[in-house]
């Protein structure tokens, strides 16, 4: 049987790819830290994905196990050797962790196999397969970089299907939206993955998603946790807030239709989709979920300052976009780690030096005085 590692045996993980590797004729091996996940699936070897609708449909998903990488390295490494795949979704700033581990495997691969590996990190980050891609070889002799050649294959992908946190303790299975879509970017030819899209230019993609989809969330997770907000689905509900997403959304919209030439009642039909499925009553997405890790989150190239950045070159509206990054830095819940440091970043050094650190906006630039405009109107 062919076989995929997939790092992070997570929400995504076992809900969005390994699932859809399996159901694709795969065995699945998760690799995590959590030793409860991985025992429970080698106890088990099966789980459930259920959709988030009323009658809640589910798919057995089978061949599945698990190994520990902090426990069992050298299975890892092991298991390196033999899979057509390897893909992470375990979030953008673990991928350095894990890197080392990948190296040594495809340093023993190299040397007894030169069947292909396709590497993809279904990460919400511009570029994570890139990312995870220089980590790893920062860990490569030159040898293995040149034996690597030809055999084994970096892609960037765009990971779209919502999970929240499972309300299920002590279980494996899975509660997801029915939506998903996962594009891969590549020119070569691939072993067909029931529900991985191919395309050979995925910027548009992943712009449009992460542009879309997350900021969307966003905005909403910000501004319902200001609100004393539970879920997303409670938070939209308030009509001043689904205006607010509708306006932001028109923001990014506007720039990906300028930059990518998109057509635009399509791209609003797409709006509308989106908000759609933020509305679905069965998923209890919580907003600290969606709020999660807001420094990575205000990164220069993520969901909130890249578009206002990229709208503010090309001359077009951002007011939204800036309001929305003010949320973001008023988000203080205590137990998110990135908020706790965010908060204490501010308290130090004020917002203006905060935005230019963590998001590479200038002190005193246009956009850094609209969010503070925002901030000012949103803390009080
Ligand atoms: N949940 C969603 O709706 C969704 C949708 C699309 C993309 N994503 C992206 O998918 C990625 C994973 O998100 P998630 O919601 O599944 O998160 P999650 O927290 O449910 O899963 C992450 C998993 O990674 C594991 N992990 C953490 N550190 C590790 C390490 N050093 N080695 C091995 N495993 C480790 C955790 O134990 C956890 O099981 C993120 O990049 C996220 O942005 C999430
Ligand atoms: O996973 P994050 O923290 O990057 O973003 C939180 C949510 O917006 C995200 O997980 C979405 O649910 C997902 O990207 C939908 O495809």
């Amino acid at each position: 049987m062919k076989e995929v590692l997939h790092f992070g045996a997570g929400n995504i993980g076992r809900g969005f790819i390994g699932a859809l590797f399996s159901e694709s004729g795969y065995h699945v091996t998760f690799v995590d830290i959590a030793d409860e996940i991985i025992q429970q699936l080698n106890e088990q070897k099966s789980y459930q994905v259920k959709l988030a609708t009323s009658t809640q449909e589910s798919t057995a998903i089978s061949n599945v196990s698990g190994l520990n990488n902090l426990k069992q390295a050298d299975e890892v490494v092991e298991a390196i050797t033999g899979a057509e795949f390897l893909t992470t979704a375990i979030g953008p700033t673990i991928l350095p962790r894990i890197a080392p581990l990948i190296a040594r495997g495809l340093t023993k691969r190299v040397e007894q196999s030169d069947a292909k590996l396709y590497i993809i990190a279904c990460e919400n980050q511009i570029g994570a397969t890139d990312i995870l891609k220089q980590h790893i070889v920062e860990h490569l002799s030159e040898d293995t970089k040149q034996k690597m050649e030809g055999k084994i294959y970096f892609f960037n992908s765009a990971v779209d299907r919502i999970v929240p946190i499972q309300e299920n303790k002590g279980s494996l299975d899975v509660l997801v939206e029915p939506y998903y879509e996962w594009v891969v970017e590549t020119t070569e030819t691939l072993p067909s993955i029931t529900g991985m899209k191919i395309v050979a230019e995925l910027a548009p993609y992943i712009e449009r998603k992460l542009f879309t989809v997350n900021t969307g969330h966003a905005v909403i997770a910000y501004l319902g946790y200001l609100a004393g907000k539970s879920t997303i689905d409670k938070t939209l509900a308030d009509e001043s807030i689904e205006t607010q997403v509708r306006q932001t959304l028109n923001e990014t919209g506007d720039y990906l239709v300028h930059q990518y030439r998109l057509n635009h009642e399509e791209h609003l039909a797409y709006i509308q989709k989106i908000i759609e499925r933020f509305k679905n009553p069965y998923l209890h997405d919580g907003v600290t979920r969606v709020a999660r890790a807001p420094i990575r989150k205000l990164g220069p190239e993520d969901r909130l300052v890249r578009p206002a950045v990229e709208a503010h070159k090309a001359g077009l509206a951002y007011t939204n976009l800036a309001k929305a990054i003010a949320a973001a830095l008023l988000f203080n819940f205590e137990e998110d780690e990135e908020a706790i440091k965010l908060q204490a970043m501010i308290q130090e050094k004020g917002v203006a030096t905060v935005l230019q650190e963590i998001s590479g906006l200038e002190e005193n630039g246009e956009i850094t005085r609209e969010v503070i405009k925002h901030y000012e109107a949103l803390k009080n």
